[in-house]
């Protein structure tokens, strides 16, 4: 178990609940483990009775990962009454304010004897708030590629911070972190943003690198912003926890959001990333596309290369939804050309069938094979992610050489690259509606004094989840998951596993593992 891992039963002594970081915000949740994440400085001062707290709590098995909140290190913070009370919307809402009680369960599937396991407080406004409207002062940047929805959040922080809560004072930090410190700040109203949503791309620009945290946490203090609201991957949070903990340690009373954002899907504990599901729409019109051609011709191989560094999320929902694809090619499961149960041979078989046949490729697949055969120089971006080498030529080249040249057998290769357009779009309307839901929780959440932390749904009830659990781990597809079951099942698709492998998958299936 986690040594940050507290409890908060009521038989502990009396000192654990007194320490800062420890205590509730409200009334406490009773009998429960707290996992409060708390900051080194926090974590330093209370090993001790945090790894007490553990040895007394042993049998407890409600576990809140909680996230901070700026009464943790400013005690005498003064609390005031939502302004929610009297707003128009949300009078009239049966129970206006989320309890503090109130808490989404990591996991839903449970068994009648399981643990109750791990809990995430419920996003929402809250009775009291930490800040005056006036005295508020918001900043909003994106950083990192770029996602459908980007300029929804953005859009309805502004409008919720303003229509809720009667905040007026908006910045927009421009092009990424390095825009704390090298370029001036644009004033956000709802009229400014009204329209943005229907834009793809983000209305305050982007970028990769040029996190200095020292240089944007003085530029937070040196404009007398308080609460800053950071839109970007799993790079853009673990900054974002940098400012948290910068603004912490120097005392300032300023509220860090994050809305975790990127089109890979990637981002652990949520359900999904907002410009997903539009993504996957976007990617279905190349697949028909390839589709369409492929159809039309003799022996047609169709490639439709997708985003999707480290993940397969995209290729595989676009499979799925597509149903004209006959192989699905993703990072997390390894495939090979040649041999019994190797992909040409695959590949032969559908072309015997049907004439013609399309792969959907993740651009994050089969890295290994292409850096073996071309020579190619480690490359890095300006946030230090790895470059890919191009997957999608690669594997066309080699499918055409494999039939003309050793098969004597002519294809027709069309080969689709949409990377860009499936991401460079505006959000369908689903996406809207969950771009605003995070907006929303996200100035609850500031409003209320959370700091440190990031929004999104568990298991469909949004919720605040410390910035650790999204940058600590990237989520993948999951081979032993039913997910990648349905695609097999549902393309046909060999599953790439030799023999050997398919054992120890079953080991880890026959495990006590439960998959969405
Ligand atoms: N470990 C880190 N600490 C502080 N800042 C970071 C860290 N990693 C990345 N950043 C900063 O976050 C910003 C975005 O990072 P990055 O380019 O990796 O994109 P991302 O947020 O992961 O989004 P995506 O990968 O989905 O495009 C950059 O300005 C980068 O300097
Ligand atoms: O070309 P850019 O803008 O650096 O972004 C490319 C990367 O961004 C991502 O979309 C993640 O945001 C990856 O899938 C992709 O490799
Ligand atoms: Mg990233």
């Amino acid at each position: 178990m986690d040594l940050s891992t507290i409890s908060l039963s009521s038989s502990l002594p009396s000192p654990f609940l007194h320490q800062p970081s420890l205590r509730p915000k409200a009334a406490p949740l009773s009998g429960i483990f707290l996992r409060n994440n708390p900051p080194p400085l926090f974590s330093r001062l209370n090993r001790r009775p945090i790894a007490a707290a553990v040895q007394q709590s042993q049998n407890d098995d409600f576990v809140l990962e909680d996230v901070p909140h700026l009464t943790n290190f400013l005690p005498d913070l003064p609390s005031y009454p939502n302004p929610l009370h009297g707003s128009q919307a949300y009078s009239i809402v049966k129970n206006t304010f989320v309890s503090q009680e109130d808490v989404v369960a990591q996991n839903i599937v449970i068994r009648k004897d399981s643990p109750r396991g791990i809990h995430f407080r419920r996003a929402g406004p809250r009775e009291k708030v930490y800040f005056k409207p006036e005295e508020v002062r918001a900043c909003i940047v994106t950083c990192g590629g770029l996602c459908p929805g980007i300029n929804t959040v953005i859009r309805e922080i502004v409008c919720g911070l303003n229509n809720m809560y009667g905040v007026e004072d908006i910045l927009g930090i421009e092009e990424g972190y390095r825009g704390f410190y090298s370029k001036n700040t644009v004033r956000l109203t709802p009229k400014v943003v009204n329209h943005i949503h229907k834009r793809g791309g983000t209305f305050l620009r982007t970028s990769r690198g040029g996190h200095d945290t020292q240089k944007i946490v003085d530029n937070i203090a040196d404009r007398g912003i308080n609460q800053v609201y950071i839109i970007g991957g799993d790079g853009t949070q673990r900054g974002a926890a940098c400012i948290y903990e910068e603004a912490q340690k120097r005392g300032l009373q300023v509220a860090v959001a994050g809305i975790p954002k990127t089109i890979d899907n990637d981002i652990a504990v949520k359900d999904k990333s907002f410009g997903f599901d539009t993504a996957v729409e976007e990617a279905q019109r190349a697949i028909n596309a390839a589709h369409v051609e492929v159809e039309s011709v003799e022996n047609g191989v169709g490639i439709v290369k997708l985003m999707g560094r480290y993940s397969g999320f995209i290729a595989m929902f676009a499979t799925l939804a597509s149903r004209d694809v006959d192989c699905c090619l993703i990072p997390e499961s390894p495939f090979y050309l040649e041999g019994r149960g190797g992909l040409y041979e695959f590949l032969e078989e559908r072309l015997k069938e049907n004439g013609h046949l399309v792969i959907v490729i993740a651009e994050g697949a089969g890295q290994e094979y292409v850096a073996a055969e071309v020579s190619a120089a480690n490359e890095k971006d300006a946030s230090g992610n790895r470059l890919l080498l191009d997957v999608g030529p690669w594997l066309s080249d080699k499918i055409k050489d494999h039939f003309t040249k050793t098969r004597k057998m002519p294809i027709n290769m069309k080969y689709i690259d949409p990377t860009y357009m499936i991401r460079a779009i505006p959000s369908n309307a689903s996406d809207n509606i969950y771009c605003t839901l995070l907006a929303h929780s996200a100035v609850h959440g500031a409003m209320a004094g959370y700091t440190g932390f990031t929004v999104g749904p568990v298991n469909s009830r949004h919720a605040y989840i410390p910035i650790s659990r999204v940058t600590e781990k990237q989520k993948t597809v999951e081979l032993t998951g039913r997910m990648w079951a349905r695609l097999l099942a549902s393309t046909n698709q060999p599953s790439f596993i030799s023999s050997d492998l398919e054992e120890v998958v079953q080991d880890i299936n026959s495990m006590n593992i439960t998959s969405k």
